[in-house]
């Protein structure tokens, strides 16, 4: 039965389970497909995100996508009342020079008859905050902390407002921190000042999550908020919504465990170091052995069958970044991503087959491949293991026997032992 409060269009998975892991902290049941559900809604829900893979697409494509999932969305409200529409994107803001933000948030507000909305990426309890409109990855701007050499999305200036305006029609405006520090009423007057000033889209700064809990309550109204997932801790509360355990319930977990991993980013570089450390079973999958033809998933599933019994296995790609290149300039850089991204998702699969039944999934892309191989087209969002990452639970696809824990870690995401604890964090 459709009842849904909350409607979520996010421009990728990890990033929608980046959110979704949010709203269920502060109090939703939430659920997140994968693309756009052909049928209605069939879970007890309050939020959805809707996961798309639209981050670097051509601009037209993107909002082409966008706009079919939020059609679908409004059909999913409670007795006739249309949900609101919270668009999501990374927490550095992750763009191209032309979109896809600002054209997303603009054919949203168009097609929501939206006059005015919010853009702030801010997360900090993964410390990303903002600050009179630049945007801060821990200590340094964003275009000092390796974002800037970003090979598909590369973010060179920290001005938030400079950003979004070259990505749209409408004025970019900024409500800054002296104001969000005042609360909710002087954040309101502050939207109805920009409003008269003919501003459509203004950016928040917040520097901690009071910030944004500060600013919650005076976006209820909007139709349309952006953001990345940090805003989420807000919204609940505007629905009448407190924390619960039961807002992150999942059926018990059993089965097998294992950890694939495709993401090259510093952290899961580091998590993988820290689990072969730990003398977790660990096998590297080389590229260059995939390119000459050899069936290295095949390989990879006959070397895990013998060791999955005694703990979790880890089969990864992941290298540092001078290996990486050296493969990239052999293979070319989207043919080795594809590759690698083919492999791992058959593996994972196979994997399931052999009975995983708790299966972390490292990489933005990669839990891309591995998701749509493993036919899952829904996720439960359950427990938080460490911040943007969420246990969720798959009841089809590969593992439809009892379903499937199932964990997306963005890459950037995680503590250094998250490999061997996330596992602890499942009831
Ligand atoms: N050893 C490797 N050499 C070259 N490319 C790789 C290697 N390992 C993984 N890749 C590719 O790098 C990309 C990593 O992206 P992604 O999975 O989104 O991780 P992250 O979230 O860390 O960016 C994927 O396309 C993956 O297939
Ligand atoms: O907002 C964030 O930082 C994440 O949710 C996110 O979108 C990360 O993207 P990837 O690093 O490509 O996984």
């Amino acid at each position: 039965m459709a009842n849904l409060l909350l409607g979520c269009i996010a421009d990728d998975f990890t990033g929608a389970t980046d959110l979704a892991n949010n709203l269920v902290r502060a109090g939703m049941r939430v659920v997140q497909t994968i693309g756009v559900p052909e049928a209605p809604l069939d879970a007890e829900v309050d939020a959805v995100v809707v996961a798309l893979k639209s981050r670097t697409i051509p601009a037209p494509e993107a909002v082409a996508q966008s706009l079919a999932a939020l059609r679908w969305l409004q059909g999913q409200g409670r007795g006739g009342v249309a949900p609101r529409i919270y668009f999501k994107y990374c927490s550095t803001f992750d763009s191209t020079p032309h979109g896809n933000i600002g054209p997303v948030a603009e054919a949203l507000m168009d097609a929501l008859d939206c006059g005015f909305t919010v853009a702030t990426p801010a997360f900090p309890d993964n410390g990303r905050t903002i600050f009179k409109g630049y945007l801060f990855v821990g200590d340094v701007l964003l275009n000092e902390s390796g974002m800037q050499n970003h090979p598909l999305t590369p973010m060179t200036d920290s001005s938030l407002v400079r950003v979004l305006q070259a990505q749209c029609t409408r004025k970019v405006g900024l409500i800054d921190h002296a104001v969000v520090a005042r609360g909710a009423d002087a954040v309101a007057a502050r939207i109805a000042q920009l409003q008269s000033e003919g501003v459509g889209i203004a950016i928040v700064d917040a520097l901690s999550n009071d910030d944004l809990l500060r600013t919650g309550p005076a976006l209820a109204a909007l139709p349309l908020v952006t953001a990345g997932s940090g805003l989420a801790i807000a919204l609940p509360a505007n629905f009448g919504l407190a924390p619960s355990a039961r807002a992150s319930a999942l059926p018990p977990a059993g089965g097998l465990r294992a950890v694939v991993s495709g993401s090259c980013s510093l952290a899961t570089n580091r998590q993988v170091a820290d689990f072969v450390r730990r003398g977790g079973a660990a096998l590297p999958i080389d590229p260059l052995r995939i390119a000459a033809g050899v069936d290295v998933a095949a390989e990879a599933l006959a070397w895990a069958a013998s060791r999955m019994a005694q703990g979790p296995v880890l089969v990864y790609s992941t290298a540092e970044a001078n290996v990486t290149k050296a493969v990239q300039e052999r293979l070319g850089v989207e043919e080795a991503g594809a590759m690698v991204e083919r492999t791992i998702a058959a593996v994972a699969r196979g994997l399931v087959e052999r009975g995983v039944r708790q299966l972390v999934v490292a990489g933005g892309e990669t839990a891309g491949a591995c998701v749509q191989a493993l036919g899952i087209a829904q996720l439960q969002i359950g427990p938080q293991i460490d911040p943007g990452v969420p246990w969720c639970h798959a009841r089809s696809g590969a593992a439809a026997d009892g379903g499937l824990h199932v964990a997306l870690k963005s890459g950037n995401f995680g503590g250094d032992d998250f490999f061997t604890r996330a596992f602890e964090a499942l009831p």
